[in-house]
Order: C-alpha cells, then structure tokens, then sequence
C-alpha cells in the first residue's frame, strides 16, 4: 500500500493533496490564517518555527488547541523546521520535546520529524508519535543543491526505516537536469517504497514540481495562503486550480484500451476496497479513475464529515446524483468510475450507471470491513457503528440493494489489490460466466 488515509484525506490516491502552511508569528495571527486557508487545503501545517512564542510550552499548547478547532477536521500537520533545513534555530533537545509536546497535545494528526537531527532522537520521536497515533512525515531538505541520485534515494530510504509513515525530500536544482534528477527519484522510489512520498525541487526553476506529482508520484504540495513557506510556492488557490486541470487532462487524452462496454463503475459497502481497487485497475489499464468522494470533497472544499454535519446526507445524495449525471453524459472516454458506498442506494443512481457501463460490486465479510475502516472518522455512516456487529447490520440492510444493481461480483477477502483488479480484467473480457 503506498497511500494512508489521514481524516479521511487518502495521500497518495489520485490528485495530490494541498498543505497549506501557516506561517505567521502571533498566536491570533497564526489561527486566523488557518481558518482563512482551511477551504481550499486538504491539510494544514503549522510552521511553528514562526511562532514568536515557540519555546514557552504553555503558548503553543494553547495555539494548537485553537488551531485544532479553526482546522475542524482538515488534518493538522505540526512542523519545526530548523535553521539547517530552511527554519529556526533550536537545539536538538529543544526540537524533540517541542515535538513530543506537539504529540502528546491531541491537536495535531502528523508530525514532520527531519530526518537529520540524529538517530536516536529522531527515532525516538518517531516512537513516540505513533504511540499517539499520529503520522509521521520524515523529511530531509537540502537548500543548496541537489544530490545525486543515490544519496536523495537513500534519504527516502532511511526515513523509511526509520518508521515515518510518509517520506518527504525538498531540494534546491541549479540548472534543470536537477529538476529531472528529482522527479526521477520520485518515480523510482513510489515504485519501491510502500509510502507516499512528498518531494519537490524549489525555486523557480523547479516549480513544475509542484504540479505534477500524480505523474511522477508525490502525494502532496505546498501551497501558499499567506507568506511562502519555501521558495518557490505556487499560491494554493492556483495549485488548486493546475491540479485539477491535469487531472483533467489526463482523462481528455482519453484512453487507449481493449475494453469495451462503457464505464467500470465499482460499488460495495465502505471497506471492499473501491477506492484502492480503482487505482490499482488504472495502474493495470490505464483509464482514468473518477474517484466521486474525491471529486465531491474537492468541489465543495469541505469533507464528508462536514458535508454531512452541515447540510445532512439528502445534500451529499443529491451531489452525488449530480455528478453521476455528469459522469454518465455523452462522452468519449472511458473511466473507472469508483463510487460512495452509498450511491446505489438511489435507482435513478444505478440506472445511470447500467446504462453507461458495467457495475462491479465488491465485497468482504464485516470482520474484513471491520479490520479495514473499524474506528475510520472520515466516513460519518459509521460514527456511532464501532463493532462487527454493527457493520454487519448496515451491510445487511444495504445488501439486496448491492446485488441486485451488480453485473458482476468480486469477493475481495484475503486478496491484494493486484489480484483483484485481474479478477476485474477477467471477468470484464468475458473469461469468467456473467454472474
Ligand atoms: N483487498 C484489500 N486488502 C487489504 N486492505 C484493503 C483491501 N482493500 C482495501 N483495503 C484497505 O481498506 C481501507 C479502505 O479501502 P478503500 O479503498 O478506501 O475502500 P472503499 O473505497 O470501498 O471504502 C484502506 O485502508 C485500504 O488500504
Ligand atoms: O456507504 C455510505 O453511505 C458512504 C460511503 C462513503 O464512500 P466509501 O464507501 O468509499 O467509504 C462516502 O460516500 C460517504 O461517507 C457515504
Ligand atoms: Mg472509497
């Protein structure tokens, strides 16, 4: 698996996710700009080295309590960079238990641990971060140059072994044949590691960087509400923009593919895999993924949480319509369309899609479920359902609806993404008897 899923945001699926750094020095200031930037960020980082008061523990308790309320449930990532990676200054004893106090806060969901600032703390840290259950992003800047090829792998691989749950590299390229090196890197290694990975080359010179990680393989980029965070920053709402629109290009080339029979919409109760399998059936194809929460979290710059919390869940039903509509109007491509749990629960949802493609339903026992999204707070149908039981309930009140809205059914328990997009494959050319 190269991706995790932090508040329900997936790092490392489809379009890369915007961080938005919060990067001013006063403790109303910094959660102003969070608030500001909480639209159009799917994270949110703050840069507590531009924190006037960072080294009084009392002060950045209190601003991380009140960032964690002005984020709501976008995901908070706590940073400390230090002067030797484009920070402050700190000394290492310091920058642990800054961060040790930022974990044990409650506040804040991931960590950014630089890699460098020795071994045993650093892992140490690291050790510490997931006992609290919060990501850890281990990074290693290089504002100076770019290495060779070797050394910017090996910085991903030691923050790898290292135990950090994404691994992130951020160089500075003194003439374009750098910028290669690094999206090269960045190619090789989301091959390798089973991580996502963050990379960028800065300046100027490597902003194209920023924009093209879901070609290349970088899960996420910085973008700017306020004051830059590094060189070279594009502002988030221009981010926002490229992004989807090489998304979208990526789906207009159109695809080159012996399938026929329209578009692969896969269903099935949250947890069979939809999502994963989706990307999984691109990588093996090459159609393009329409992933529909994706889609609906990124137009309405809110999560599902907090779609649901705000407008309740006849509106996201109605959106979700709405963009199966628009998925299903008269268009030349074809897209692995992978849908909400729900979305066959409505029949003018699942005429649409019999209409324009084949449905696949995917399943798994609610023990498989269970251990899959037990405890997920990104899916708001299951705040309040925390045991097998309880999921098996819901899957049963869903299931004739699932089976009778399906051309084909593919059991996903104990198997690996891969094999289940062959399975997919197969049945899909004709290999295996319609079920
Ligand atoms: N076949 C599988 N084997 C192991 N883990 C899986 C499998 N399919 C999905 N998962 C894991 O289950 C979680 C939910 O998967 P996801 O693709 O989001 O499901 P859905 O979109 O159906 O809700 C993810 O953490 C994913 O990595
Ligand atoms: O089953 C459901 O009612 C839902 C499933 C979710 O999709 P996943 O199945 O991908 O989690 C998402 O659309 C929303 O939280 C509602
Ligand atoms: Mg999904």
């Amino acid at each position: 698996m190269n991706y995790i899923t932090v508040r329900g945001v997936a790092i490392g699926l489809g379009i890369p996710k915007i961080c938005v750094p919060v990067t001013e020095a006063s403790g109303g200031d910094i959660v102003k700009q969070a608030g500001a930037a909480a639209p159009k960020a799917d994270l949110i980082e703050w840069r507590a080295d531009a924190f006037e008061d960072v080294f009084s523990k009392a002060s950045v308790n209190h601003v991380l309590k009140e960032l964690r309320t002005a984020v709501g449930q976008r995901p908070l990532l706590f940073t400390f960079r230090t002067e030797a990676e484009g920070g402050a200054k700190i000394d290492v004893d310091d920058y642990i238990a800054l961060g040790e106090a930022a974990v044990e806060s409650g506040c804040v969901d991931l960590i950014d641990v630089e890699m460098d600032r020795g071994e045993k703390a650093v892992l140490r840290l690291i050790d510490k971060a997931h006992e609290r259950g919060v990501f850890v992003v281990g990074s290693y800047h290089d504002f100076s140059k770019t290495p060779s090829e070797e050394e910017m792998f090996s910085r991903l691989e030691t923050a790898a072994k290292g135990g950090a749950d994404i691994l992130k590299l951020a160089v500075m390229p003194e003439d374009m044949n750098d910028v290669l090196r690094l999206l090269s890197v960045t190619y090789k290694a989301s091959g390798v590691f089973e991580k996502p990975l963050i990379t960028m080359s800065m300046g100027a010179m490597g902003s194209i960087s920023r924009v093209c990680g879901e070609y290349f393989g970088s899960a996420v980029t910085f973008g700017q509400s306020g004051a830059a965070s590094a060189p070279g920053q594009f502002k988030a709402a221009s981010l926002y923009h490229a992004l989807g629109f090489l998304h979208r290009q990526a789906s207009e080339i159109g695809p080159d593919t012996k399938l026929a029979g329209g578009h692969i919409f896969l269903t099935g109760f949250m947890g069979t895999g939809k999502t994963s399998v989706a990307y999984a059936l691109s990588k093996k194809t090459g159609l393009p993924v329409i992933e529909m929460d994706e889609t609906i979290v990124r137009r309405e710059g809110r999560s599902i949480p907090e779609i649901f919390e705000k407008d309740g869940e006849k509106y996201f039903r109605r959106v979700e319509t709405d963009l199966l509509r628009e998925i299903s109007g008269d268009r030349k491509e074809t897209f692995i369309v992978s849908c909400g749990g729900g979305a066959v629960l409505s029949e003018e949802n699942v005429g649409m899609m019999k209409k324009k493609g084949r449905v696949i339903l995917l399943t798994a026992d609610p023990e498989t479920v269970f251990s899959r999204i037990g405890g997920d707070t990104g899916r708001p149908n299951l705040k309040n359902r925390n045991t097998v039981e309880d999921m098996a309930a819901l899957m049963a009140q869903r299931e004739a609806k699932y089976r009778a809205a399906a051309d084909h059914i593919i059991e996903t328990d104990h198997k690996d993404m891969d094999q289940i997009a062959s399975e997919i494959l197969q049945v899909l050319s004709g290999q295996e008897a319609l079920c």
